[in-house]
């Protein structure tokens, strides 16, 4: 489970993230919705000990994130599709994070197979498309075969099949009793996808429910998301005409 308590991050004079409290709870799959800009990027870094909050705890199953012995085992991340090294292979860059957090290499071709990427594993990742370095991406976060993934924006730069494919292993995972918390600006998707949402709004929290009861509150998912951030966005294009 995650647990956030008063969480907040100030950048200058700027709230980024405001006195946030919700539980990500296992055995579902989280959406983490908000207009761009609202806080969610900083929220999961928070989460994962990679920016300090200025108040307030995320806790991880009781714990902070430094303070877990095996981070790699009892969290998997995705947060920046570009985070490895570009000369490494897929396979290397698997192989050296095993090494070091005592995971068997039997895991490695494990999360290749997972990601689909088993036959381009030799491959430096530096030649990967941006979808092929989403997959790695999700092979790294498989790696430990955590109890909670956490992902910011996973299909960005997958294709139709690859977005599929995301949305059915995220479910799987949530199935199998593991907490799933997942960001996404695509609404439609989150509808297809996630059980519960934590909506945000310039940094505090505006609703955490289910899907199905969001969506009854407005004529579509879309609808009940516009209206519930419009009084928390700066900017939003107009028309055409
Ligand atoms: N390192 C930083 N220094 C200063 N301001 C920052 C920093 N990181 C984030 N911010 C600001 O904090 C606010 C929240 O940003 P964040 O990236 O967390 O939002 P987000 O919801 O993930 O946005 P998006 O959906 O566009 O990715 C924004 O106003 C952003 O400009």
């Amino acid at each position: 489970m995650i647990e956030l308590r008063e969480l907040t991050k100030r950048y200058g004079g700027r709230v980024a993230v405001d006195e946030l409290s919700f539980q990500v709870q296992p055995g579902v799959v989280t959406g983490f919705l908000g207009p761009n800009g609202s806080g969610k990027s900083t929220t999961m870094r928070m989460i994962l000990g990679l920016d300090a909050p200025d108040h307030g705890q995320a806790l991880i199953d009781g714990v902070r994130y430094p303070e877990l012995t095996w981070p790699l085992r009892t969290v998997g991340a995705l947060l920046d599709a570009g985070a490895f090294h570009p000369g490494r292979s897929a396979r290397a860059h698997l192989a050296a994070l095993a090494a070091g957090n005592d995971i068997s290499s039997s895991r490695v071709e494990l999360v290749l197979g997972i990601a689909g990427l088993s036959d381009v594993a030799a491959r430096r990742a530096g030649t990967y498309s941006l979808g092929m370095r989403q997959r790695l991406g999700v092979a790294v976060a498989l790696l430990g075969d955590p109890g909670i993934l956490l992902l910011d924006e996973p299909v960005n730069g997958l294709d139709p099949e690859g977005i599929r494919w995301i949305r059915d292993l995220l479910r799987g995972l949530a199935a199998e009793g593991r907490t799933v918390f997942v960001s996404s600006h695509l609404i439609a998707e989150m509808a297809l996808t996630a059980d519960r949402l934590v909506v945000i709004g310039q940094g505090r929290l505006l609703a955490e429910t289910t899907v199905a009861a969001l969506a009854a509150t407005d004529d579509s998912l879309e609808d009940a998301f516009f209206r519930l951030t419009s009084q928390t966005t700066d900017y939003r294009g107009g028309t055409a005409s």
